[in-house]
């Protein structure tokens, strides 16, 4: 494996971002951890009339480390402003966030998640700025891939692969730089249905490969929380439930078929 940008370029667009709070809860005698909590944000734009228009009202999320969750809500509800919030893309403006551990945010296109021509190239061009010798690189490579099922890939031009594998490669990106906190923006959206099955598969077993490592994940499809140990429900800029994600799926689903039976009435 040889690793020619490792020195030549110092960031990529799936960059880490690094803010270390650790959260414990005591609950009865166990100690409860959570990778990632935001509390009382809000955050509004401000138009080019400078009215400010309220996106998130008063948010409080809490995820456990070592999980896999999920955010949902109707198109506008502030999940991907919460998700950046949460990443450190934009600051809230009210409320506080904790992130345990190095995070790394992943966007939705998957055409600007990979910047480097091969495979195992792409996964260790992170690793430029850390002092790793070259088997260190190879073995956070492979182990990244590894966990995203495209170990048979290592040498592929990232060209020839699909949307799906390349959201793969960004997310082994993130893991090869030892990343714990996945944020990952409506990966889904522009995949067919079997790279979208690749994705997830590839997250869930990141996270269960890795207990240090916890995933958030925003999405609209109601099937995908079959892989989620819980989920957040948003509306208006708020949350309205945050649960394990059975629950939150048969909520949402009364809440859908409430609306369609209002406006058939
Ligand atoms: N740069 C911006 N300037 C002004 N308003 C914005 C900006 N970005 C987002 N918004 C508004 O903030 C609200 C929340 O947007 P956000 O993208 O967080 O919602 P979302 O729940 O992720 O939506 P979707 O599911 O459609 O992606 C929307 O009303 C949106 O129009």
């Amino acid at each position: 494996m040889n690793f020619p940008y490792l020195t030549s370029i110092s960031e990529r667009v799936v960059a880490p971002l690094y803010a270390t709070v650790p959260a414990t809860i005591i609950r009865g005698n166990k100690a409860e951890s959570f990778a990632i909590e935001g509390r009382n944000l809000r955050f509004s734009f401000t138009t080019r009339q400078t009215q400010d228009v309220p996106v998130l009202r008063d948010c409080s999320i809490r995820i456990p480390c070592g999980q896999f969750w999920m955010l949902l809500g109707p198109n506008g509800c502030g999940k991907s402003t919460l998700l950046k919030i949460l990443a450190g893309l934009l600051t809230p403006t009210s409320g506080t966030v904790n992130v345990n551990g190095p995070k790394s945010f992943v966007f939705q296109n998957p055409d600007h998640q990979v910047v480097l021509p091969t495979v195992d190239a792409d996964v260790a061009f992170g690793l430029g700025k850390i002092d790793l010798t070259h088997d260190e690189v190879r073995s956070r490579v492979s182990r990244a891939l590894h966990a995203v099922g495209l170990s048979d890939y290592m040498k592929r031009s990232v060209q020839t692969l699909s949307g799906g594998q390349k959201q793969r490669v960004a997310i082994a990106g993130a893991l090869a730089e030892a990343c714990k906190v996945l944020l990952l923006d409506e990966l889904t959206t522009f995949l067919d249905e079997s790279d979208q099955v690749g994705v997830i598969k590839a997250v869930r077993n990141s996270v269960d490969t890795s207990p240090e490592v916890t995933a958030l994940w925003v999405t609209h499809r109601l099937e995908e929380l079959e892989y989620a140990d819980g989920a957040i429900y948003m509306e208006d800029g708020k949350v309205v439930m945050q649960g394990d994600a059975a629950s939150i799926r048969s909520f949402i689903e009364a809440r859908q078929s409430a609306y369609i039976n209002q406006i058939n009435s």
